[in-house]
């Protein structure tokens, strides 16, 4: 099979047909002249100066993510079809949804890598590596300055996708294209194997093959020489791609072919035994073939994949009744349409008085309550005083209202119910507990503005203003589902043994309805690939966010990994440095339309974003608050999406773990310094759920060190308030 490379220009004027792709052009004869015109397939494709649009080429280039709708493709570069079409395959093979090699290999794109608000290739590109590679830029930048020093300007971005396709990112200009590729040409080669690490894997997939092939009626065969092969539509970088050689590049279609009807076949006895992609148990990693993200570092792929979902949430406004929108995130500013008070209103319950007069003794008249409605017509003349309540208007001519408390009474009524006359004890100050109109709020002022969470005195500003319904940001629907053959729905009485009840569903059900989310439960899944794929493609065409737990460690049942890669996700990080929720798995998906009314536009740039959190309870349950629910904020339009982190004290020493450590903790405000203390919840194994009970917060432990393995009673450590 031929090495399979796309050269993506990213040009609005070529991608409007203003403009030649000369640059494209240039690359694919320099790809064709390199590794040889019958060993490579090389594809062009123009995209636009868009995130979206560079993403989506990219990422079907590079990331196997099938193309499944019309009017959703990068434009395919017509300009110079003979061009386009180098090797053996057709520039409308892009438009064919895949086939069976629909992944390259080496992914080349041209322009958008300057300065200007235009030049958004690295923006786009970034997240979809998972393996940047900082050498590579160097070598571009450092070789390029020695030609111009606009190289400066230029944002060079290369790295390596989840699946393992190099992705290397050219300025835009023919010159600088057929430069850069002599700059990169001498490390080309290496790289490619390097990231295919194809000695190791050649014996797996002979295995494979060999067991494979012959059941599905394919010849077996043994092979001395080296492969070039794609298991990239698993997502997984240990499922590495053949070395490719200038020369002897091989055509495997057995061994894909297996693939795919391992993929297409419940009863694949791959399957039977847990295995994804053809392989059997005895072939699985034995290591874990995804890199340990740090906790910053995923926290960081999640985030720019949460930017750059905004612009579509941002269009996604509706208008609720205040009864109904605790919780929601404002789309635009509340003004009060008049001032309140409106009426200069008494701030204590005393009397109305004229400042000359005070001290000294004056009649009393009225009174005034609260709620009066008749009140604006009454006026206080000098050496009067008229009663008042706190919040009722102050009649024309006061200029200061004296609390009951400094006052005596001088004389009464005839019936000797009520104050004919008081003596007021201190002198009073213009103006003096009155609140003037709009003292709390002025008319025509921002009482609430666009991202301001609606709480409860939100709640109440809104009714001041006397606003009843607002425009807040639509929340992003978020489905979850449990996946295990021995996870039962929490409402089975009796449990056959092995099995254990579902907890996980309903935490994250929990979580998400405070969190003033849509949450759909699409319930448990069987650990097998037909059942979940089918259930994750549903998903996919009705939520935003999707939430599984279970299946993502490195058991022969964890599939939700090599799931999401058929599904043409893009898996961002498979394993996160951090206990517990080592396995966390953070992907995206292409959405899938749901009905036709719901086709994307071009340029849409709608993905759902995926969390594989592990089975374990406390797992689950911490993954999901420190990665799932900053995104499921942002997403809602909250501008401040993160967890609160304070510096806490520890009750006892607490020993580091060898990862770093989310310790749950409940929280005390009695120390005199006013510092929370932290109790540990005791044992913190994943699956002992009662070390959540009641926790409020999580305590970020450093992991153990030679030189340090445990923190002392009494020292700081920051806590994430949960
Ligand atoms: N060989 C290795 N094994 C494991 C590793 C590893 O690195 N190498 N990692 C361990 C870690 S850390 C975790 S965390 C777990 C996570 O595994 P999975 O996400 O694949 O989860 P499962 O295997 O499906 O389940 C783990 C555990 O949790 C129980 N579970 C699952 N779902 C639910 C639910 N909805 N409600 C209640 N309990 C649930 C399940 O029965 C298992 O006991 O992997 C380690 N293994
Ligand atoms: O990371 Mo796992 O969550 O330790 O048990």
């Amino acid at each position: 099979m031929a090495l399979r490379v796309c050269v993506v220009t990213v040009s609005d004027r070529c991608s409007r047909g203003e403009a030649t792709d000369t640059a494209g052009k240039a690359l694919a004869g320099l790809v064709k002249d390199h590794f040889g015109a019958e060993a490579v397939r090389v594809e062009r494709l123009c995209v636009p100066d868009e995130v979206a649009a560079i993403q989506q080429a990219v990422a079907q280039a590079a990331l196997a993510s099938p193309i499944t709708q019309e009017g959703n493709n990068p434009k395919t570069d017509n300009n110079d079809a003979s061009a386009a079409s180098d090797g053996a395959q057709s520039v409308n093979d892009t438009n064919t949804g895949g086939g069976e090699d629909a992944v390259s290999r080496l992914v080349i794109t041209a322009g958008g890598t300057g300065c200007s608000p235009r030049d958004v290739t690295p923006e786009a590109v970034a997240p979809l590596l998972t393996r940047p590679l900082p050498g590579l830029n160097h070598l571009l930048s450092t070789r390029s300055l020695e030609a111009t020093p606009m190289a400066a300007l230029s944002r060079f971005t290369c790295g390596v996708t989840s699946t393992g396709a190099l992705v290397l990112t050219f300025p835009g200009s023919e010159k600088a294209c057929r430069e850069c590729f002599t700059f990169v040409q001498p490390v080309l080669d290496h790289a490619l194997d390097s990231i295919a690490d194809h000695r190791s894997h050649t014996e797996a997939v002979h295995k494979s093959m060999q067991q494979g092939g012959a059941r599905h009626g394919h010849h077996g065969h043994t092979h001395s020489h080296t492969h070039s092969h794609t298991h990239s539509h698993h997502g997984c970088p240990h499922k590495k791609h053949g070395g490719h050689h200038k020369h002897g590049h091989h055509s495997h279609k057995h061994h894909h072919a297996h693939q795919h009807h391992a993929h297409d076949n419940q009863h694949d006895p791959n399957h039977e035994h847990g295995t994804s992609g053809g392989r059997t148990v005895a072939d699985r990693d034995r290591k874990s073939p995804w890199p340990m993200l740090k906790v910053e570092e995923a926290h960081a792929k999640i985030r720019a994949f949460g930017r750059s979902q905004l612009q579509h949430f941002k269009s996604r406004v509706e208008t609720v009744p205040i009864q109904n929108c605790l919780g929601r995130i404002l789309a635009q500013d509340v003004t009060a349409s008049e001032p309140h008070p409106r009426f200069p209103a008494s701030i204590k319950d005393g009397y109305a008085v004229c400042v000359g007069d005070c001290p000294g003794v004056v009649k009393v008249d009225g009174p005034i309550t609260a709620g009066d409605t008749t009140a604006e017509a009454s006026q206080l003349r000098r050496g009067h005083a008229i009663r008042v309540t706190t919040g009722a208007p102050v009649p024309k001519g006061t200029q200061a209202v004296i609390q009951v408390e400094d006052t005596e009474l001088v004389e009464r009524t005839e019936d000797g119910s009520e104050e004919a006359a008081i003596r007021v004890l201190t002198a009073v100050t213009q103006g003096q507990d009155i609140r003037p109109v709009g003292f709390d709020i002025a008319a025509g002022e921002v009482v609430l503005r666009a991202g301001d969470t609606i709480g409860p005195a939100e709640l109440g500003l809104l009714a001041t203003v006397g606003c009843m319904s607002v425009s807040v940001n639509a929340t992003p629907v978020v489905g979850i589902i449990s996946t295990g053959d021995e996870v039962v729905d929490a409402t089975t009485p009796s449990l056959q043994y092995g099995q254990v009840r579902d907890s996980n569903r309903t935490m994250l059900e929990a979580a998400l309805s405070r969190a003033g989310v849509s949450v759909k439960d699409f319930g448990i899944v069987k650990d097998t690939e037909t059942a979940l794929r089918s259930t994750l493609a549903t998903m996919t065409r009705e939520c935003d966010v999707i939430i599984t737990s279970g299946g993502v460690s490195m058991g022969e049942k964890d599939l939700i990994k090599g799931t999401i890669a058929d599904l043409g996700g893009a898996i961002h990080f498979g394993r996160v440095f951090m206990r517990p929720g080592k396995p966390t798995t953070f992907a995206t998906l292409p959405r899938a339309a749901a009905a036709s009314s719901d086709r994307k536009q071009d340029g849409d740039d709608h993905h759902v974003a995926f969390f594989g959190l592990p089975g374990n309870p406390v797992s689950c349950l911490v993954a999901f608050n420190l990665f799932a629910v900053p995104l499921v904020r942002l997403l809602a339009g909250d501008p401040s999406p993160d967890h609160t982190t304070v510096n806490v004290r520890t009750s006892a020493a607490l020993h580091f773990d060898a990862r770093p450590e989310f310790h749950r903790a409940t929280l005390s405000y009695t120390a005199p310094d006013g510092v929370a203390v932290a109790t540990s919840t005791g044992s913190q194994c994943s699956s002992r759920l009662l070390s959540m009970r009641s926790a409020q917060c999580l305590l970020a432990l450093p992991p153990a060190t030679d030189a340090t393995t445990v923190i002392s009673k009494g020292e700081l450590v920051p806590a994430i308030l949960l």
